[in-house]
């Protein structure tokens, strides 16, 4: 029996135009398994509406055809459900893309999508947010909202910001209760991971796994900004948790005290909370092509 698939394109993401992506996509879409459908999104959080139609009309894999932004909201209309979720990486960074080791090629990541393999991976929450690769607060949740108000996107232009923000920025105090036991830090950032990287192969958790029930809780703590370049390039090198100023704990829940108004990104999309924050994490709720 063929398998319906729908392809949920974000037209924004990656700031690359993709108004061939259907022509493509049916050229090396094996047709004799798969009924085809091509739909762009028109605004934020549109892909989570049609995901969540595509649900109640029984399709069978929605692909994301986007970034880490776009996964998460499909990935958060179709987790729980039968549906399957397919990913063709056109966002800045890809990091759950990567993580799950799909081609970057949008050729070869739809051929793969012929092969039907899927693995369960495991969602992270933050309060009422499904987060699928990483959330965070601090220095990463700052950039994100500031880069949300960039025109362009890509990785250019998130270094920069990156760069230019790190002057000014200061570092804040967090008490973190994890699986019942409280730490208290200071901490330029402190990132939630699902998969091992933010994208662009940054592996800010290189021992993070996306089935294995656990949230790898990474704490940046202050450092001198000289260090800023090669902080960033120990994530590349995978050696973040040699510096010193890097925290890693593994953890099922957290919850972080006293909070309010406090800046997060969940995917890399900025949201403010305003009460305390608590993070779990839900074991293999979600069904990936890969
Ligand atoms: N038509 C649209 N116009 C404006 N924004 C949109 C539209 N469709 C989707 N969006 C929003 O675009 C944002 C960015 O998408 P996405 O995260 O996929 O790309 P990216 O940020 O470039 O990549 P990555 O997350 O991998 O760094 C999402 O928040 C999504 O809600």
């Amino acid at each position: 029996m063929k398998k319906n698939i729908l392809f949920i394109i974000n037209p924004i993401s990656g700031g690359k135009n993709k108004r061939d992506f259907p022509l493509m996509a049916k050229a090396h879409l094996d047709m004799r398994k798969y009924n085809s459908e091509f739909i762009y999104t028109n605004y934020p959080r549109h892909a989570y509406d049609l995901a969540q139609k595509a649900v109640k009309e029984n399709i069978d894999v929605v692909v994301a055809v986007g970034g880490d932004g776009t996964i998460n909201e499909v990935g958060s209309a179709i987790m729980g459900t039968d549906t399957k979720m397919g990913i063709v990486p056109c966002g800045s960074g890809n990091g759950l893309a990567r993580a799950l080791g799909i081609p970057l090629s949008w050729k070869k990541a739809v051929m793969r999508l012929n092969e039907f393999r899927s693995r369960r991976i495991d969602t992270g929450i933050l309060n009422e947010f499904r987060f699928f690769n990483m959330a965070g607060l601090g220095f990463d949740a700052h950039i994100s909202n500031e880069f949300a108000a960039l025109k362009g996107r890509g990785l250019t232009g998130y270094v920069k910001k990156a760069f230019s923000e790190v002057l000014n920025y200061k570092p804040g105090q967090y008490t973190l209760e994890i699986d019942g036991k409280t730490l208290e830090r200071e901490a330029f950032m402190i990132s939630f991971a699902n998969s091992s990287q933010y994208g662009n192969d940054a592996h800010i958790a290189p021992k993070a796994l996306l089935d294995d029930g656990i949230l790898d809780i990474c704490i940046i703590k202050p450092f001198p900004l000289y260090l800023f370049i090669s902080m960033g390039l120990r994530m590349f090198a995978k050696t973040s948790e040699q510096s010193k100023y890097v925290e890693i704990i593994k953890g099922e829940s957290v919850r972080i005290e006293s909070v309010t108004n406090s800046l997060v990104h969940i995917d890399g999309e900025a949201k403010m909370i305003e009460k305390e924050i608590c993070i779990s994490i839900d074991p293999l709720s979600l069904c990936v092509l890969y």
